[in-house]
């Protein structure tokens, strides 16, 4: 039996313009997704995931074609569910050359599902380090993250950029232009996240900016400006010029908000976030709803999302400078 697990991330710049070849700078956060694999006598898979709805469930199958229908849960949740769940997997598999290899797999997570926290790519980090080290052949943290990237490419069918997976394999900052990936130094930011409780569709949303910046030079240019405001945060971020860091998150927010991809939730924090004092705000990830991120060092952001009108959840989410991890063996 093995146990792994992977950090969960924020952007502090340059989500969405990632996909098109730009910069971006996301940070691995203290909230971590453990995945735990038993090699079994067949070659099934059975996972057990507790977050996937209030009560959970547990599916057994051999292969996505033959999903065992005895559950009282969605196909569709189903789907969704295993997919990255199946990716890892094959991943896994095919890096140990055990084209049979059959797992129980129990999957929990302290991150949000489909709220900008980059759930997915920790699962599916956690996933394949769990399952390769069970199988004998341990990856290095570079290897996990390429193998991750496409299992999220396959499930998100090519609309996924390095970056998700790349951090919460390494952790730490990192920065992401197309196949560059690399860690960065980071000062220890006074991060707080807000959640409005609701998801947003990751490929619906990315799909939606394609469609901008095919149809309008401008948005094509809003595009490229989020690039340059990523080249600008990295300065500050190797100056640990935390005021201006938050300024470039608000001109961030901003050009996000201007491609659709923001919502009246996630503006509503991110305004309570700035009356509040937070040096500055944006949200996280791809959008449509979710989560906020604020650089404050004082409780009065944390204290106002508390009475803000959609904010269900609000927490300090620290730099967590380590990428995926065995938990036990
Ligand atoms: N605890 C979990 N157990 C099983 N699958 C999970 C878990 N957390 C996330 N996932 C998978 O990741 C998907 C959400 O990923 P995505 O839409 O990219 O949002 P994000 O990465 O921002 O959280 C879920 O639909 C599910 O397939
Ligand atoms: C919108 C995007 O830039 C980030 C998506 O992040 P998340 O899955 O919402 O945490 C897509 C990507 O980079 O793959
Ligand atoms: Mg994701």
């Amino acid at each position: 039996m093995t146990t792994s697990s992977a950090p969960g991330k924020i952007y502090l710049f340059g989500e969405h313009a990632v996909v098109y070849g730009e910069p971006a700078v996301p940070c691995a956060i203290e909230r971590r997704a453990r995945v735990t694999v038993e090699q079994r006598e067949d070659s099934h898979l059975r996972v057990h995931a507790d977050d996937l709805s209030l009560d959970g469930f547990t599916v057994e199958y051999s292969g996505a074609t033959d999903t065992a229908p005895d559950i009282d849960v969605s196909e569709s949740l189903i789907q969704a569910a295993m997919g990255y769940v199946d990716a890892a997997v094959r991943q896994a598999r095919d890096a140990a050359d055990a084209p049979d290899a059959g797992f129980d797999i129990t999957i929990e997570s302290d991150i949000p599902l489909g709220a900008g926290l980059g759930s997915s790519a920790a699962v599916t980090v956690a996933g394949i380090d769990a399952a390769t080290r069970e199988l004998g052949v341990p990856l290095e943290p570079a290897e996990v993250a390429d193998r991750a990237f496409q299992a999220e490419y396959e499930v998100q069918e090519g609309q996924a950029s390095r970056a998700d997976t790349f951090c919460s394999a390494v952790g730490g900052a990192v920065r992401v232009e197309g196949e560059d990936c690399r860690a960065i130094d980071a000062p220890d930011l006074p991060i707080v996240v807000g959640f409005d409780g609701g998801a947003g569709d990751t490929g619906e949303l990315v799909a939606g900016v394609r469609e901008l910046r095919e149809t309008y030079g401008f948005a094509a240019d809003t595009v490229a400006a989020i690039g340059d405001i990523v080249r600008e945060g990295e300065r500050s971020l190797a100056d640990e010029d935390v005021e201006r860091l938050g300024e470039l998150m608000d001109f961030n927010h901003g050009l996000l908000e201007a491609l659709g991809v923001s919502s009246r939730s996630l503006d509503n924090m991110v305004w309570a976030a700035r009356d509040a004092g937070a040096y500055g705000a944006k949200l996280t990830g791809a959008g449509g709803g979710g989560c906020i991120v604020a650089l404050d060092d004082s409780e009065e952001t944390e204290t106002a999302l508390r009475f803000t009108p959609g904010c269900e959840e609000t927490f300090r989410a620290g730099l967590d400078r380590e990428g995926v991890r065995l938990e036990e063996q």
